[in-house]
């Protein structure tokens, strides 16, 4: 498979402004993610990793630098976002849910059904399709945020800690559903996390980024053979070797960013 680049971001900064007060958020960026890459971004938090999510998704503006994202298809939405929570459109059912972005676009409504269907299936949503947000669990609602990031077809899709919520075995599992669907489809995509673990499961690629203002200051090359596993990533030693290595890592830029809070006030 050709590896070309989907995302480039140059120099990349964001200054936020509030009354007399200043927060860069992130500094100087500079980022090449292949087609069909799953990237995970992990920093402590307050590092900039849901600003510079916004960027890619247009809902923030860049201070200073610039990024493309590489279209294949001008029929096809650049991206799809996918939220911890506020991901589905409470007065829609499951199915107008998922249907939503490819009615936005107008295409026929054999398509539509198709495309909805398959992803639902895909899932296991088929049996709920007429359900409404209420009445369904947090894990459901975060499959219909999924099925309708992947049946909007996009070039790249953007994942903002989309298990965060749940627990631990929904968690896993809907893990590897995700990891299913994305083996079929090869989509790009930058996936924020706050767990090793999850980034190892998921990522090719993890970028370890720094205390406010936040950097990448490292990129790490995840080498488990897919399709992979919770229990992989738990039993092979290189991972293990691996995690250490990111919580060391981690644990120095959390303690910054805590000593840069204590100073500031
Ligand atoms: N609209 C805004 N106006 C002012 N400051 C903002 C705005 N959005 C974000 N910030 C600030 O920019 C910094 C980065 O925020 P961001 O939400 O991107 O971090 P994050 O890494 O995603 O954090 P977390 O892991 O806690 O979700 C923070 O200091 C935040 O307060």
């Amino acid at each position: 498979m050709e590896h070309s680049s989907k995302i480039t971001i140059r120099n990349l900064t964001k200054v936020f402004y509030k009354k007399n007060e200043s927060v860069t958020a992130l500094t100087d960026i500079s980022l090449d993610i292949a087609d069909g890459e799953f990237v995970c971004l992990l920093g402590p938090s307050g590092c900039g990793k849901t600003t510079l999510l916004r960027i890619l998704a247009d809902l923030e503006k860049p201070s200073t630098g610039e990024f493309t994202i590489h279209q294949s298809d001008k029929g096809k939405p650049l991206q799809s976002m996918v939220f911890q929570e506020r991901g589905v459109i409470p007065w829609q059912t499951v199915e107008e849910n998922v249907a939503f972005g490819l009615k936005m676009r107008h295409l026929p409504k054999k398509i539509i059904k198709e495309k909805t269907d398959y992803y639902l299936e895909k899932v296991g949503l088929k049996k709920y399709a007429g359900l409404y947000p209420k009445e369904l669990s947090g894990g459901m609602k975060q499959r219909v945020s999924i099925a309708r990031a992947f049946a909007n077809d996009p070039e790249i899709l953007l994942m903002d800690e989309p298990f965060a919520a749940l627990d631990e075995q929904n968690k896993f599992i809907l893990q590897e559903e995700l990891l299913n669907i994305w083996e079929e489809t090869k989509k790009t995509v930058l996936f924020i996390t706050h767990s090793i673990d999850e980034a190892l499961l998921l990522g090719d690629k993890v970028l370890l980024m720094s205390s406010q203002p936040g950097r990448i200051l490292k990129e790490k090359t995840i080498d488990l053979p897919r399709p992979r596993k919770i229990e992989d990533v738990r039993s092979d030693p290189q991972m293990a070797e691996q995690f250490v290595d990111i919580w060391q890592h981690l644990q120095t830029e959390v303690q910054n960013s805590r000593r840069a809070k204590e100073q500031k006030g």
